[in-house]
């Protein structure tokens, strides 16, 4: 559904991303793997039409067999930091993405609060964010996002604030949304235990400049994903990502 045809990102005379290329399918979570630095948040971020200004681009991307011109409407985007408003209650935090879609205010906030048990949020609906904790914000922070009903999720290391247990209970959390309502998802993050745990595939990108060096397809059903049965698996991602930082 996603198609990046040679991306790439220069910062004066320096090479940020080189000729990057990838595919996505529609319902599949790919991460997006790899050392910090090598470009991971800036793909992301040229997707979601949110790339700094200074910055040059070439290539192109396509959504559905039609070239993509970022922002778009069939694409949410979720950046590294908790980009809720402190002075917003979490109901109209999670509307700002259905209002800037021009729908109107009364009926997003109806629509939202359909939706805030399901986020584990019901009865916080008139909360401020510092009254929540890490994982009640970042869940409101997804609230926002999913409610956008784009085909295409760009999650930029959702977890990476939480505490060790909330990140495991969110990872969880995170796949049972996407098993009622599948979507493609890009996801960048730094942890390799957490990708192979979620993900139907991992790209892996190196630095200096930022490029994919490998491309692992996770195969074990998400229900098997086992210590064991991942064992394999975690061992050989390791491998590629250590051999690219060598
Ligand atoms: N606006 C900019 N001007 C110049 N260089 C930039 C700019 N934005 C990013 N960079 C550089 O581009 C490189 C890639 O940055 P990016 O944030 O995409 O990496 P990343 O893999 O997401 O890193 P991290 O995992 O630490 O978030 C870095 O060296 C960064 O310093």
């Amino acid at each position: 559904m996603l198609e990046i045809d040679s991306l790439t990102i220069r910062a004066g005379d320096r090479l940020l991303v080189d000729d990057l290329s990838l595919t996505l399918q529609a319902g599949q979570l790919t991460c997006l793997i790899g050392p910090s630095g090598c470009g991971k948040s800036s793909v992301v971020k040229w997707l979601a039409g949110v790339l700094a200004d200074e910055l040059r681009v070439k290539g192109r991307a396509g959504l559905d067999g039609a070239p993509l011109v970022p922002p778009h409407a069939r694409i949410a985007y979720q950046p590294q930091q908790d980009t809720l408003f402190p002075w917003l209650t979490i109901l109209e935090n999670a509307s700002l993405g259905l209002e800037v879609r021009s729908a109107r205010k009364a009926a997003a906030h109806d629509r939202l609060r359909s939706m805030f048990p399901v986020f584990g949020l019901q009865g916080h609906e008139d909360s401020f964010p510092d009254q929540l904790s890490g994982g009640m914000r970042q869940r409101a922070a997804f609230l926002r996002t999913m409610v956008q009903d784009a085909g295409l999720l760009l999650l930029d290391e959702p977890f990476s604030a939480l505490d060790a247990v909330t990140r495991l209970r969110m990872q969880d959390w995170l796949v049972a949304r996407l098993d009622e309502n599948p979507r493609a998802v890009l996801m960048v993050t730094h942890d390799l235990f957490e990708a192979t745990q979620i993900a139907d595939r991992v790209l892996v990108m190196a630095a200096a400049p930022g490029r994919i060096t490998a491309d692992l397809p996770i195969t074990t059903p998400r229900r098997d994903r086992t210590e064991a049965n991942l064992a394999e698996t975690r061992s050989r991602l390791k491998s590629m990502l250590l051999k690219d930082t060598e």
